[in-house]
């Protein structure tokens, strides 16, 4: 597994509940052909598969809580080994949500080259799930479960960025600009990188 990624960028894109990560990993698959693994996609392919573990994950994710580490791991894992070969890069979206996820990816997996940290404030972010939640289907785009995973991430997740800043490769992105000047400052990151 080592092996077969070694030559790929691994790029962690942390922020966040509706700070824009995922649009901003669409643009980047775009124009640069990194993969993107967001775990969040993940897990909810997981559970609309109808699966016994799909069920389980459902009624965690529903209470806006965290899912037990081995699992999103063994989920990412997969799936980058499934575009080893063809890929330059991954996004790994959403992940790592605590520090401890981050030590076992870099022990079962490999160390990031980039963090970029999705930088929204909290009212921005709720007002986004909320207009996200007209349409997306989400089970956690409403508003009492947007204010847990809030508080979870603040608590849970800047202690993420904290670990990763001391290491010296934290990009902190505004994402309170629009999408197009957001993503001029996110490809500046990754162009950096060469
Ligand atoms: N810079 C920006 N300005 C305005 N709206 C944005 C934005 N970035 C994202 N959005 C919108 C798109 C979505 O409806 C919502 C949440 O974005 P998202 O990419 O799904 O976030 P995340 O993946 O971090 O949860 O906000
Ligand atoms: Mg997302």
């Amino acid at each position: 597994m080592a092996d077969k990624i070694k030559d790929a960028k691994i790029i962690f894109v942390v922020g966040g509940p509706g700070s824009g990560k995922g649009t901003q990993c669409e643009k980047v698959v775009a124009k640069y052909g990194y993969t993107h693994l967001s775990s969040g996609d993940l897990l909810r392919a997981e559970v609309a598969s109808g699966s016994e573990r799909g069920k389980t994950l459902q009624a965690i994710m529903q209470k806006g809580e965290l899912v037990p580490l081995d699992t999103v791991l063994d989920m990412i894992k997969d799936a980058m080994i499934a575009k080893a070969d063809v890929s330059k890069g991954f996004l790994i979206d959403g992940y790592p949500r605590e520090v401890k996820q981050g030590e076992e990816f870099e022990k079962k997996i490999g160390a990031p080259c980039l963090l970029l940290y999705i930088d929204a404030k909290g009212e921005t972010m709720v007002k986004r799930l909320m207009k996200r939640g007209e349409t997306s289907g989400r089970a956690d785009d409403n508003e009492e479960t947007i204010k847990k995973r809030l508080d979870l991430y603040y608590k849970a997740t800047e202690p993420v960025i904290t670990f990763y800043t001391s290491r010296g490769i934290v990009r902190k992105i505004d994402s309170e600009l629009p999408v197009d000047e957001v993503f001029g400052h996110v490809a500046k990151a990754i162009d950096d990188l060469k």
